[in-house]
């Protein structure tokens, strides 16, 4: 399929900054610092990014998009046996739609619905890194490529590790609390969190559903959870976020560079000084009606014994407090909610499910590297 021609807008016609993290292994300390500082930045203006450079080959990138089609390529009934389960891994098929709009915070959309169907895949680190994690059933699709599966998961925590230590370094953590490294320690591999790799896809529609002046949509308004998402689109568009003016502003695929934004808890764990931001899928184009968008998502999130509440960081303490108070959404959860907590929350209002995580948590043991 040729790319159709918003594939590669130029940097001034993007709606949010474009990084290169080529700058993370110079020498020069001040590269270094400005880097991290345009990181910080962002995250803080608008909580949304594109970034290039990133360290992830583009060769794999690819090989995931190939599976990724090759994952909902079977039909309905099928994937029907693999549906998500407890622990929030598997199939989530298109007539099954989260509710996003119950959230607190979000927007509910008056626009028509068409929505998507995903695979929350397994991973070596998959959704709580729990030692059981395959002992369910996967289609052969997903086992055939176990390995690959593994190796991206890999990279892109890896990408979440670098692109946080520019956090870190951005709010000036200091060394006594783990200063560049303090993210490092919360994404490690070895422990329980909610990190998951997602494939998504949105079907066409179907062709007597008119071109809607509003669009159709795909994906209802909604913030992500984690810490950090890292998004890679092909030549199908449709995401949206709302910019710092509260506009909505199209998000174009741009070959190469992956989109990242932030999720609540790290909002939250800086009191509202790294802004998460709300964004959307919105079929609005006669490309995006008639053909499928594929998009992969890595979802970070924090170990699952994270306190959600603001760290130390002179930043934070500076400025955190008065960002908050212009309307950081839901106020923040309550003392003492650690990220499990948290996510077992939002994932029974959005899934409606109760996760077995508390109880699990003492008994299967966590994959090691
Ligand atoms: O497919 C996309 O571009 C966005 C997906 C998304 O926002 C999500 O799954 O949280
Ligand atoms: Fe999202």
């Amino acid at each position: 399929m040729s790319a159709p021609s918003n594939a590669n807008p130029p940097p001034d016609a993007l709606p949010f900054p474009l990084i290169s993290l080529s700058d993370l292994s110079s020498p020069d300390a001040e590269s270094r610092s400005r880097l991290a500082h345009a990181v910080t930045s962002a995250l803080h203006d608008v909580g949304f990014l594109y970034l290039v450079d990133h360290g992830i080959e583009q060769r794999k990138i690819g090989r995931m998009f190939e599976i990724a089609k090759k994952s909902f390529d079977f039909p309905d009934a099928e994937k029907e046996r693999f549906r998500q389960d407890h622990n929030q891994l598997g199939f989530k098929p298109f007539a099954d739609q989260p509710n996003h709009a119950a959230l607190a915070g979000t927007e509910g959309d008056a626009t028509k619905m068409y929505g998507k169907e995903h695979w929350n895949l397994p991973g070596k680190w998959g959704v709580g890194n729990f030692d059981d994690n395959m002992e369910r059933e996967w289609p052969p699709v997903i086992l055939d490529h176990q390995d690959e599966l593994d190796d991206f998961d890999r990279d892109c925590n890896t990408l979440v590790k670098k692109l946080l230590r520019c956090v870190a370094e951005g709010l000036q953590i200091p060394e006594s609390t783990g200063g560049v490294g303090y993210f490092d320690e919360l994404h490690r591999y070895d422990r329980h969190s909610g990190c998951v790799l997602r494939f998504l896809h949105y079907p066409p529609l179907p062709p007597d559903y008119g071109l809607a002046e509003t669009g159709y949509t795909r994906i209802n308004a909604h913030f992500d959870i984690g810490t950090v998402t890292l998004l890679f689109q092909q030549d199908v568009g449709g995401l949206h976020a709302k910019d710092q003016s509260g506009k909505w502003v199209y998000v174009p695929p741009m070959e190469g560079a992956i989109v990242v934004n932030l999720g609540e808890e790290l909002m939250y764990m800086t009191d509202g000084y790294l802004k998460a931001t709300q964004h959307k899928v919105v079929a609005t184009t006669p490309t995006e009606h008639s053909t499928s968008r594929f998009s992969i998502a890595y979802f970070a999130y924090p170990d699952f014994e994270t306190p959600i509440r603001p760290i130390a960081s002179p930043v934070v303490e500076a400025h955190g407090r008065e960002e908050r108070a212009r309307g950081v959404p839901n106020g923040g959860p309550p003392d003492g909610t650690s990220a499990m907590q948290y996510l077992e929350k939002k994932y029974k209002g959005i899934y409606g499910f109760t996760t077995g995580w508390s109880d699990k948590r003492g008994t299967a043991g966590v994959k090691t590297a």
